[in-house]
């Protein structure tokens, strides 16, 4: 019997047909407890600091893993954000998602930011701070061309479809030169005609 003739189309592809890939792993904290899944199915395995550390609001740092990893050629690992914390406490990574690369030999870290307005926030040693996504990625190699092939996007990026009352194009001349400026064609009213639509 094949494979898909006993699955609904539906269904999610059996674990056992997916083996885990096999990381080399180092402790450089001895007491770290390694990386490891919440829970069946979860795409990241939770970092812990090896240090304590209070962050005051707006202050971040870079906080050590207490491990490092020797990842597969044509593998990389992404440092993402906690949603928990993140929600709960104003605690964003810098860099995310922070990149490992397949060839990196040190300490992970990770770069934390405290984005409360008020409060300050404390990690204890060994506190869950980050969690750690292994996917395969593509090398690829770049081909210079006078003019790309055309696309229903085209140039449009930057809130082009609308959709965040936000996006004013006033807030700032960052902001602005992104949207391209006054004609951008993505002012505040032409977003809330946008939301009127939906
Ligand atoms: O959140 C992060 C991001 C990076 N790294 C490590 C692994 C990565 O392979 C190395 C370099 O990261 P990246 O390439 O992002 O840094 P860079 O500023 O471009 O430095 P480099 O010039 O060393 O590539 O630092 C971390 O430990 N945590």
């Amino acid at each position: 019997m094949s494979l898909q003739s006993h699955m609904s189309p539906l269904s999610p592809m059996s674990p056992a047909s997916r083996q885990p890939v096999d990381v080399l792993i180092r402790r450089v904290d001895p007491d770290v407890p390694l990386p490891s899944y919440a829970h069946p199915g979860d795409a990241g395995a939770d970092l812990r600091t090896t240090e304590a550390c209070q962050l005051a609001p707006g202050e971040r740092a870079v906080l050590p893993t207490g491990v490092s990893v020797a990842l597969p050629e044509g593998y990389a690992a992404f440092v993402h954000p906690r949603s928990g914390l993140a929600a709960r406490c104003g605690v964003a990574l810098v860099n995310a998602p922070g990149t490992v690369d397949a060839g990196y030999r040190g300490e992970i870290k990770v770069i934390v930011v405290n984005l409360d307005p008020r409060g300050a926030v404390r990690f204890e040693r060994f506190d869950r701070i980050a969690q750690l996504v292994v996917q395969q990625v593509e090398r690829v190699r770049f081909q210079e061309v006078a003019e790309l092939p055309g696309s229903a996007r085209a140039e449009g990026g930057f809130g082009s479809t609308g959709g965040h009352a936000a996006v004013d194009g006033t807030s700032g001349t960052s902001g602005q030169a992104a949207l391209g400026g006054q004609a951008g064609g993505n002012r505040y009213a032409s977003v809330v005609s946008d939301r009127e639509g939906q």
